[in-house]
């Protein structure tokens, strides 16, 4: 253990007896990964690279503000940690850092009034959904990690889930939070729900991946739960068409939750399995709310796409779908697999971009894949997201690791080209913080530096995250 780290070890043992600290090695490995594709590859390859000196579990935001308080006196590296499924590499202790980790975070209030509740740091996506559900209640966030992501680290990466054009991004969706400063200082933004008062001090945490502070609460807009829900198919001639149909109907405000159109490699599967016409591109889409409500949406969609050249399947497809939600097999066996790699590169781009966008991610991976899926499932009134998913393999996982960097570096480097960005929600991490520069350019980069040399100048917490 480094020697600065011991004696903050030991002090918060004197001061402190009754914090859960974790040091044994078997425990230190089990934090010193999450789901970055790289850290596969070095839990298959010999000793693993970097281990934490150790785990904190503190039982409170007060704790956490004391733990942070004492890092900054003795100069101690931290790292928060939420539930482990980031995949960016957002939690690597390159230096041997202390983990805190938020679990023990787990409030929940409602306040069906102000239509928000509260999410302790701790508490899973869906853990929270469950007892708002109780209640009559929907928060609407849904990611595919849903089970294991939790609200500090989805606020922090600016998470969002599937049904992500009705509801939004984590964004959208948090009313106010709560976060420890890295001297100790607890700040708690304002509950009204809009503010002309400076910058929304909010918008400082969310998606900044715990370099400016750890969160411990977050308050939530909620919902009550939908009088209908309702799932369908279309297929169509082209991803083209597709797209122009989606943008069709965003532009007037229609919004169902989900919306996921294949391109035409993806949906050949989906084809197959369903009976669809070959060759064909697949959308699914969900609706829910008000019956009346979904009804109408569901009408006008449909005369939208069929406008555009589209097939009515049905709701059996999008039904399946829903069914199948949240699994993940495929990509992480691919990079559970010796010498295999996979990942999701999920970026943005305006409408006038997207396009070229997927084309051009999709032609510099398909030379070193084995093969590469193409989505799009997060809609916006002024442009689309991307998700590129390849699955490449290597002799080992030397070469696997290296193989997955080349495919990242293609990825992120075509999208940027064409008018897209790095990333659309998985966020930043250690992995993709070389290409923050071209997207928020030398004076973007410059304020957030700027940030973090005042409330952290010896950048120690989660140094090297977004670059900073
Ligand atoms: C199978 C799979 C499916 C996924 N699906 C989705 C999806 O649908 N949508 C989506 O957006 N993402 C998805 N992800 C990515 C991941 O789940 C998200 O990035 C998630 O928000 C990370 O939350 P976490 O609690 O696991 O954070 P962690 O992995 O623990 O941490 C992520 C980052 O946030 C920091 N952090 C953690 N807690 C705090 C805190 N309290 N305060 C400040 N900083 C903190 C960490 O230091 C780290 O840099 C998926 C990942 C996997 C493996």
């Amino acid at each position: 253990m480094k020697k600065s780290n011991e004696e903050y070890i030991k002090e918060l043992k004197k001061e402190m007896p009754q914090l859960e600290i974790y040091t044994q090695k078997e425990e230190r490995l089990i934090y010193a990964h999450a789901t970055f594709p790289v850290e596969y590859k070095w839990i298959l390859q010999e000793d693993y690279k970097y281990l934490p000196d150790a785990i904190i579990v503190p039982e409170s935001e007060a704790v956490i503000a004391e733990l942070l308080a004492k890092a900054k006196q003795k100069k101690v590296s931290v790292i928060p940690y939420g539930g482990g499924s980031g995949i960016v590499g957002g939690t690597i202790a390159e230096e041997q850092e202390i983990m805190i980790d938020t679990k023990k975070l787990r409030k929940f209030e409602i306040n069906p009034t102000n239509c928000t509740a509260v999410a302790g740091a701790g508490l899973t996506g869906a853990e929270f959904e469950n007892m708002l559900n109780e209640k009559g209640y929907t928060s609407g966030h849904y990611p595919q990690s849903f089970q294991s992501a939790v609200f500090g680290g989805m606020a922090a990466t600016d998470a969002i889930g599937t049904f992500s054009t009705k509801y939004g991004k984590m964004d959208d969706m948090v009313n106010s939070l709560r976060v420890v400063l890295p001297d100790g200082q607890v700040l708690s933004t304002h509950k009204a729900p809009r503010k002309s008062s400076g910058p929304d001090l909010k918008y400082f945490f969310i998606g900044s991946e715990g370099v400016y502070g750890i969160i411990t609460e977050v308050e939530m807009k909620i919902y009550p739960l939908p009088e209908k829900r309702v799932f369908e198919a279309f297929t169509f001639p082209d991803t083209h068409s597709g797209l122009e149909a989606v943008r069709n109907f965003m532009r007037q405000g229609i919004r169902p939750p989900v919306v996921r159109l294949y391109d035409e490699v993806e949906s050949e599967s989906k084809i197959r399995a369903l009976g669809y016409e070959k060759g064909m591109c697949v959308i699914f889409l969900g609706y829910e709310g008000l019956a009346e409500m979904v009804e109408l949406e569901r009408k006008k969609v449909k005369e939208i796409c069929l406008a555009h050249g589209a097939n009515y399947k049905g709701e059996e497809g999008g039904n399946k779908w829903f069914e199948n939600r949240f699994s993940t097999k495929g990509m992480l066996e691919y990079d559970r697999e010796k010498g295999g790699t996979a990942d999701a590169i999920e970026v943005a781009a305006p409408w006038d971009k997207i396009e070229n966008v997927w084309k051009e991610m999709r032609n510099v991976l398909e030379p070193f894949c084995d093969y590469v899926d193409c989505h799009f499932s997060h809609f916006y009134h002024t442009g689309a997201s991307v998700y590129v998913i390849f699955h490449a393999k290597a002799d080992d996982d030397y070469q696997g690791e290296e193989l997955y960097r080349k495919c990242l570096k293609l990825a992120v480097e075509a999208s940027l080209k064409n008018g897209g960005n790095v990333s659309h929600h998985h966020g930043i991490g250690k992995a993709k913080a070389n290409w923050l520069e071209e997207e928020h350019g030398e004076a973007g980069i410059y304020l957030m530096k700027a940030l973090k040399e005042k409330i952290d100048p010896d950048k120690l917490l989660n140094r090297g995250v977004l670059g900073l």
